[in-house]
């Protein structure tokens, strides 16, 4: 029956909310549920299995009933021998063949639910990281993370359990009600006459309680969030000496979880009791009737006991119902979330590594023409307007303006993360358009202001730039980016695992790591966003002398913080608001007294020197 939960605690799938079943939702999830098909034998021979196990479950209580009348000497069943004994063992029997038939159904309903689940979790996981980077700006990663796998444990959950539920308290609960009318028509309608006005109650009392115990759910999954922040933002908690703060924003949320529990509880202690009283009260008003009869002799006492099984088998069918429907719409809704993932276009990358080897060679000659961008989240707002500029092969072009200005958002354009609304992108005087995405991808290399490190080996972590890199190439790439000799200090050497679970690396030297990726890589076209935390000056010098081993040879956008770092640059480019205000290379732009740079340098040189 109802089993609203009204403690807080709560388990994922049960704050999944529940979607209406009708044609057009039964429509998409069947479009899931093609991912079946290649399992489809074992499912309906699970189906079948089960079928038949729930009809061998139905004679129990008949066989029970006829043992019990064997004891008396009385025999109703034909079809069942005339000895207590071989009534026993064919009660054994059943039980050993109908143990049998459910080892292979359990088998194998969870073998196709999980191969089924693992390939929409796979084709999930790789929509999500092709789905282009808008699609990330508009939602909070942890919650994707969180509900995706939410929804696909429910998803699995009605694959194994709820789908066999169903049936099998179908097959009970009709099987039932026909062996209860076979044994006495009227007990059977005094019985039905009163099971359905009360489960009526309880799914609806049931509903409401269920309402209140959501809102004690959202209630904790809030506070949730306040550990959830605090923690990952502990380093400024305790820097504002906010501990108290936090504490008492997080004991007021406390106190409302405890509110609405104890609220429910009281409905709940009502519901129960009414309940028990209600369905305790039919069973003894059915014996009692049963027992009337038997005292008349209208009926034998193993028929009663059988009866009484089939009563318990139907009440128990009736009520396991409103929990395996509501599981279902749950599922429903799952489905369609995930399903509006998979529906998702994603960006033109294949899940086959051989599909993303470069096609179309890149030199590294770059041009933006009238390029007008604004985020797709923030439409309102004009990030670049009418940028031009163009970086020959080799050329080093740095980019310089104030925070804001449109710096990184430029470097983001060259990568295709985001298209401009209008004006192009040109590489080799082609249009970004007419390359393939993974072949511009590929020949361009970032080295990041923040580099990420995954959890892993130094190895790894450099090989991410060439997956199926020698060992002998990344040492190479390491000693060219001056990290080889930091890493060969460490007991492990390259082995050393680095990430959150691992050794930290100081920002220079996780610098000089992605500066052995981009090595590796060799891309035509790189982008250097310069780290805005200055380095001491011995990590500054290695990073530097690194940054001209990795820039020779190749198109480099530089992204600068420190004026100090571009003075060699082929070109500048000064942006401010979006748009270029003055170009050349650092003796044009230094001597142009009104200029943006001339100041930025003067304001730069100043604070350098106090
Ligand atoms: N993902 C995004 N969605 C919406 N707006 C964004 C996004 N990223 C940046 N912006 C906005 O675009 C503008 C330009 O940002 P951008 O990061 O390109 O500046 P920047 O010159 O690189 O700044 P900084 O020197 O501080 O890194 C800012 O107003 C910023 O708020």
């Amino acid at each position: 029956m109802a089993r609203g939960r009204l403690n807080s605690g709560s388990k994922a799938e049960a704050e999944l909310p529940k979607a209406k079943i009708n044609s057009q939702s039964l429509q998409k999830v069947a479009k899931l549920l093609t991912y079946i098909k290649p399992y489809r034998g074992k499912f309906i021979a699970g189906l079948l299995f089960l079928f038949i196990s729930s009809l061998v479950g139905l004679a129990f209580p008949a066989i029970l009933g006829a043992l019990i009348d064997a004891a008396q000497d009385k025999y109703k069943y034909s079809f069942l021998p005339h000895s207590i004994t071989l009534i026993g063992i064919t009660g054994m029997v059943l039980l050993f063949g109908q143990a049998f038939i459910s080892f292979f159904r359990i088998v194998w309903f969870v073998q196709v639910a999980e191969k089924s689940l693992a390939d929409i979790r796979r084709d999930t996981y790789f929509k999500l990281i092709t789905l282009p980077m808008n699609f990330f700006a508009n939602r909070r990663v942890g919650e994707l993370n969180s509900r995706i796998s939410a929804d696909l444990s429910q998803i699995q959950d009605t694959l194994t359990t709820t789908i066999a539920e169903m049936v099998r308290q179908l097959v009970i609960m009709i099987g039932s009600v026909v062996l209860l009318a076979i044994v006495s028509i009227k007990l059977t309608l005094a019985v039905l006459a009163i099971l359905p006005f009360l489960i009526a109650f309880a799914v609806v009392f049931g509903r409401f309680i269920r309402n209140l115990s959501r809102q004690a759910q959202d209630k904790l999954a809030e506070s949730n969030t306040i550990i959830e922040e605090t923690l990952q933002g502990i380093a400024n908690v305790k820097a504002f000496v906010n501990e108290s703060f936090e504490a008492n924003r997080y004991n007021k949320i406390l106190r409302d979880v405890v509110n609405i529990a104890v609220r429910g509880a009281k409905f709940r202690g009502v519901f129960a009791s009414f309940i028990v009283f209600c369905l305790f009260g039919t069973f003894v008003g059915v014996i009692w009737y049963g027992s009337v009869l038997v005292h008349n002799h209208e009926m034998y006492f193993g028929d009663l006991t059988t009866f009484i099984m089939y009563s318990i088998f139907v009440g128990a069918a009736m009520g396991s119902f409103p929990d395996l429907y509501a599981n279902l719409q749950k599922a429903v809704g799952a489905s369609e979330r995930v399903l509006e993932i998979l529906d998702e276009k994603g960006e033109d990358v294949s899940i086959n590594a051989i599909d993303n080897v470069v096609k179309q060679k890149i030199y590294g000659n770059l041009a933006f023409n009238n390029v007008v961008f604004a985020y797709p989240s923030r439409s309102e707002l004009t990030v670049l307007k009418d940028i031009s500029f163009t970086a020959d092969a080799g050329q080093r072009v740095a980019i310089v303006g104030p925070s804001g200005s449109g710096k990184s958002t430029m470097a983001a354009l060259i990568l295709q993360f985001y298209h401009p609304q209008s004006g192009s992108i040109y590489f080799d005087g082609l249009d970004a358009d007419e390359y393939a995405l993974t072949d511009i991808r590929n020949q361009v290399a970032i080295v990041p202001q923040d580099v990420l490190l995954f959890g892993g080996t130094i190895l790894e972590n450099i090989a991410y730039g060439k997956l199926g890199a020698s060992k002998e190439e990344i040492v190479a790439a390491a000693k060219k980016a001056n990290a080889d000799q930091f890493i060969t200090s460490f007991p492990e050497d390259y082995d050393t695992i680095v990430g959150e679970r691992g050794v930290k690396l100081s920002g220079g030297q996780r610098q000089r790591i992605a500066i052995a990726r981009a090595l590796l890589k060799n891309p035509a076209i790189l982008i250097l966003d310069e780290a805005t935390s200055s380095l001491d000056s011995e990590s500054e010098r290695l990073v530097q002398e690194a940054l001209e081993v990795l820039m020779k040879g190749r198109t480099s956008i530089i992204i600068a913080h420190r004026l100090s770092t571009i003075r060699e640059a082929d070109k500048i480019i000064v942006l401010e608001k979006g748009n270029i205000i003055e170009t050349g290379n650092h003796q044009e732009l230094i001597a142009n007294e009104q200029g943006l740079y001339r100041y930025l340098s003067q304001l730069q040189f100043e604070t350098a020197q106090s």
